[in-house]
């Protein structure tokens, strides 16, 4: 019996061109549990994308196992939700029908149903209200939300989620981070985060995976123990600030390492 919801073993990926073989990711060994936020943070090219990609379905390791629930990953599967930086709406529907359009294929349940979803849906992401307006009509805080609402419809144990809160300005990022600190306490759902921002990666994660470039690989896992009632003002705490500290010096030293490698 697998007590971890993904368990990642000996993951390499390899992209191999005419001109050069390049190893994107070397040897990643991961787990997230049930009910657990993991952040993968590190430096552009480190392979955070790459991996998240690895366990959407959206490509195949070149060796390596990816397990979820014990069961071999290697296509995208309604157990896991999406969410890029990007947020990729349909311009031509309606802001419920975009969350609506991710029970497609949920042959047995009626339209009135999959609107009613919706609905639940948008109100958790805060959009009462803004149910029937088009994604052009929203901010880009908005469309997020939309888009957070579509992956979570499908009620998927594992949420993914890619630089999410990238395009956004700094003050509708930090309202995003609460607003996901409050959905990640009323689902149920784990989440792999990938992100660049320190500051992001321990305010919302319980364990931190810092990666490394080339080749890509993890560098240092730290857990986070913050509490679970925790709002911005956690932020100026001590032993945040010390979090911090250890991930800013993991970077900096990595930081040094390229340049005496040059
Ligand atoms: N399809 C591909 N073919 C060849 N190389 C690729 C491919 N996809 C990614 N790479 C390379 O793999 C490395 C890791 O890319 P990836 O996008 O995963 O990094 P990242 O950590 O997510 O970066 P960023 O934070 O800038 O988004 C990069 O050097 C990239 O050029």
């Amino acid at each position: 019996m697998n007590e971890h919801l993904l368990t990642a073993t000996n993951i390499n990926r390899i992209f191999v061109s005419k001109q050069r073989s390049f190893t994107a990711l070397d040897n990643i060994n991961l787990t997230i549990g049930n009910h657990e936020f993991v952040s993968l943070l590190g430096p552009s090219g480190c392979g955070k994308s790459t991996f998240l990609r690895l366990v959407a379905g959206l490509d195949s390791a070149s060796s390596g196992s990816l397990q979820m629930n014990g069961s071999i990953l290697d296509k995208p599967g309604r157990d896991r939700g999406v969410v890029f930086q990007q947020y990729s709406l349909l311009p031509w529907l309606l802001a419920w029908q975009n969350v609506a359009f991710a029970l497609k294929k949920e042959k047995n349940m009626r339209s009135a149903e999959k609107k009613e979803l919706a609905y639940h849906f948008l109100d958790l992401v805060g959009l009462k209200g803004f149910e029937e307006i088009y994604p052009s009509q929203m901010s880009g805080g908005m469309q997020q939300r939309v888009a957070i609402a579509r992956a979570l419809v499908i009620k998927p144990p594992l949420l993914l989620m890619d630089e999410p809160f990238g395009a956004l300005d700094a003050q509708t990022r930090r309202d995003m981070q609460d607003l996901l600190v409050t959905i990640f306490k009323e689902t149920r759902s784990s989440v792999l985060f990938v992100t660049h921002d320190v500051d992001e990666a321990i305010y919302l994660s319980d364990r931190v995976y810092i990666m490394a470039t080339n080749p890509g690989r993890i560098a240092k896992q730290i857990d986070i123990h913050l509490s679970d009632d925790k709002d911005w003002s956690i932020q100026l705490s001590e032993p945040f600030i010390n979090y911090k500290k250890e991930i800013l010096m993991e970077l900096k030293q990595q930081k040094k390492n390229v340049h005496q490698s040059k």
